[in-house]
């Protein structure tokens, strides 16, 4: 069932020397939510994955370009369905979550590969058996993307991101109230502050005190570093137009990427 969402007063802004206010159980109730919705739309199916692996013949390049597109195509769709479930998404208009949908999936995707990472081979795992390391990107021909990627990966590595984090990251990502386009911005701000409170009380009772404000501070700095990914991936796509290869038409509807 859906969460009801508590609008009571803004918690207190948490300040450096400040005892940590628990979290209040909505907000509990709020992480658990996601992580649990997370967990649900992870990973494409069996089946689906399956459908990609074995259509495709054709030089190295393309088919494991046509494999990252596929592979790309069911993620954004799990992504659509994530959003779907978030607590204040049904109460925005068709067209506004259309807008946020279109403009968050890249960012979404981005954050989506860090979480399949891994540091043991520098490899992202999409699905069960999908590690693309970064030559494979090249061999796609998305060399160019590939370290800025990779680079990001292994940053959220590092910081240690645990899923309830990612799945409030993701939620901060899809309620921006900058997005281009949108008729009820205030309702996606107003929904973006509920994301924040609870990103913001769960790292304040989870990491000890004086890495609170530097914590808080890395990932609310990782919602900037994905406008730059996202932005950087719209480039990708106009990119592509210019050469041969081409992207499923519900990724250049999604990504706005105009047939030329
Ligand atoms: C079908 C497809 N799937 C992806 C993708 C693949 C993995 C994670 C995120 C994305 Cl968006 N991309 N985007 C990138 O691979 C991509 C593009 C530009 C980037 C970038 C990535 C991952 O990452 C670093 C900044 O620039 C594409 C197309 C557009 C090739």
């Amino acid at each position: 069932g859906c969460i009801s969402l508590n609008l009571s007063p803004v918690p207190q802004p948490i300040k450096p020397n400040m005892p940590v206010p628990p979290m209040t159980s909505d907000q509990e109730e709020l992480i658990s939510a996601l992580v649990h919705y997370q967990e649900e739309f992870e990973q494409p199916s069996e089946a689906d994955i399956k459908r990609i692996q074995f259509c495709f013949e054709g030089e190295a390049s393309d088919m494991k370009f046509k494999e990252i597109t596929e592979m790309t195509l069911l993620t954004v769709q799990l992504i659509v369905e994530f959003s779907k479930q978030l607590p204040g998404f049904s109460t925005l208009q068709q067209e506004d979550k259309i807008s946020l949908l279109k403009a968050c999936s890249s960012e979404v995707m981005m954050l989506r590969a860090a979480r399949r990472y891994d540091a043991k081979t520098n490899s992202i795992v999409f699905g069960n058996s999908y590690p693309y390391t970064e030559s494979e990107y090249e061999t796609a021909g998305l060399g160019f993307s590939a370290p800025m990627l990779f680079r990001f990966c292994r940053n959220m590595c590092r910081m240690k991101v645990d899923n309830a984090e990612y799945a409030l990251l993701a939620a901060m990502s899809i309620f921006s109230a900058d997005r281009p386009f949108l008729r009820e911005a205030y309702k996606v701000q107003k929904l973006q502050e509920i994301y924040l409170n609870a990103l913001s009380a769960y790292v304040a009772n989870k990491r000890a005190m004086n890495s609170f404000s530097i914590m808080i501070g890395k990932l609310l700095n990782v919602l900037t570093e994905l406008r730059t990914l996202g932005n950087l991936n719209s480039e990708m796509c106009y990119r592509i137009q210019l050469t041969d290869k081409r992207l499923p038409d519900l990724l250049n509807e999604i990504w706005d990427v105009t047939p030329k």
